[in-house]
């Protein structure tokens, strides 16, 4: 079963995602129980005539018994200037949240979704106690999505064209887009942009949630279907190779933080966190950016 706590837009669509590709059983968990059984209610229509599988709403958490998979998405707050600053209740939240999963289904592989996710990522796995590979912070793939949409649009190539395009770090202001790596029909990326249209995409790849404000609340879709890829993976038992937030242990030097790495997925978690090699401002970036979410771990 796939249990999805938090049942607003994000935790809805990918709640639609789910059921529309019979992927298992879901269940929707939110604070105000109306809501859950309202999105259920609408997206068990979504569900094919070939599946054998329903969508359930409700408030209680004892339901998550027998989850294989649970996506957070539940936000108790908004901002309007960075996502880490109301970051406070947001982890009394997800503490609580750790509490009821570990009485529930101990053994279910945890996907992070809630911002700043790579705090929460950071106090979920040290509340409950789970393996590091079992709790996964989703949001630099969809960094990374934004990536590749940002140098295609630059290039005028479609994004299939694309390769290798990554963002590590915070899923914040820090966060590093990985230009060295990027290759476009087999060519390096740094021979076709200069140093200064690097810091344009860099900055709209961070500014992007702001952007997207200006014309509707904040990101939906596209961090629905990063999650749901990576819910089919787990599933399905397939691998999939993406970056996500996990909490490091010597990995790329950093120790007692999460954040964005490259790793591949299969049906246990994270099987392996990749190094790849960065050149020196990567480096340095990367260092910053654990260093601030590093900074927001200690000031919570
Ligand atoms: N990782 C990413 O890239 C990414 C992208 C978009 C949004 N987000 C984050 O995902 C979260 C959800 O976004 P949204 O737009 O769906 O928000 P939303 O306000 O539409 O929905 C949040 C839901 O959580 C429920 N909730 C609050 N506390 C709860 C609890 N303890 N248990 C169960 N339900 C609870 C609320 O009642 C609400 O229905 C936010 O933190 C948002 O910032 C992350």
């Amino acid at each position: 079963m796939i249990s999805i706590i938090g049942s607003g837009r994000v935790g809805a669509s990918i709640g639609f995602l789910c059921v529309a590709n019979a992927l298992d059983d879901v269940l929707l968990i939110n604070r105000s129980r109306d809501k859950a059984i309202g999105e259920s209610l609408d997206i068990a229509n979504a569900i094919p005539a070939s599946s054998k599988f329903s969508i359930h709403g409700t408030d209680d958490y004892a339901e998550l018994s027998g989850s294989d998979i649970v996506v957070i998405a539940a936000s108790t707050v908004s901002y309007t200037k960075s996502r880490t600053e109301n970051k406070n209740p947001q982890v009394d939240m997800i503490k609580e949240i750790a509490k009821k999963i570990k009485q529930y289904c101990p053994s279910a592989i945890i996907l992070m979704v809630s911002n700043p996710p790579d705090v929460l990522t950071y106090f979920f796995q040290k509340e409950s106690g789970f393996s590091r590979f079992k709790v996964i912070g989703i949001a630099s793939s969809l960094d990374s999505s934004r990536f590749r949409y940002f140098v295609s649009e630059k290039l005028s190539v479609p994004q299939s064209s694309i390769n290798n395009a990554l963002v590590l770090g915070e899923h914040g202001d820090s966060m590093v887009p990985i230009f060295s790596n990027v290759t476009v029909e087999g060519k390096s990326l740094s021979s076709m942009i200069n140093d200064v249209e690097k810091k344009y995409i860099t900055f709209d790849i961070r500014n992007y949630w702001k952007t997207l404000r200006n014309y509707k609340s904040r990101s939906q879709f596209g961090i629905a279907k990063n999650v749901y890829d990576v819910i089919n993976t787990i599933i399905n038992t397939r691998e999939l190779f993406l970056t996500a937030s996990v909490v490091l242990e010597g990995e790329y030097g950093e120790n007692d933080v999460a954040m964005g790495v490259p790793v591949k997925i299969n049906q246990n978690g994270v099987s392996e966190i990749h190094t790849i090699v960065l050149d020196e401002s990567e480096s340095s970036m990367l260092k910053e950016s654990s260093k601030k979410i590093r900074d927001d771990i200690n000031s919570v």
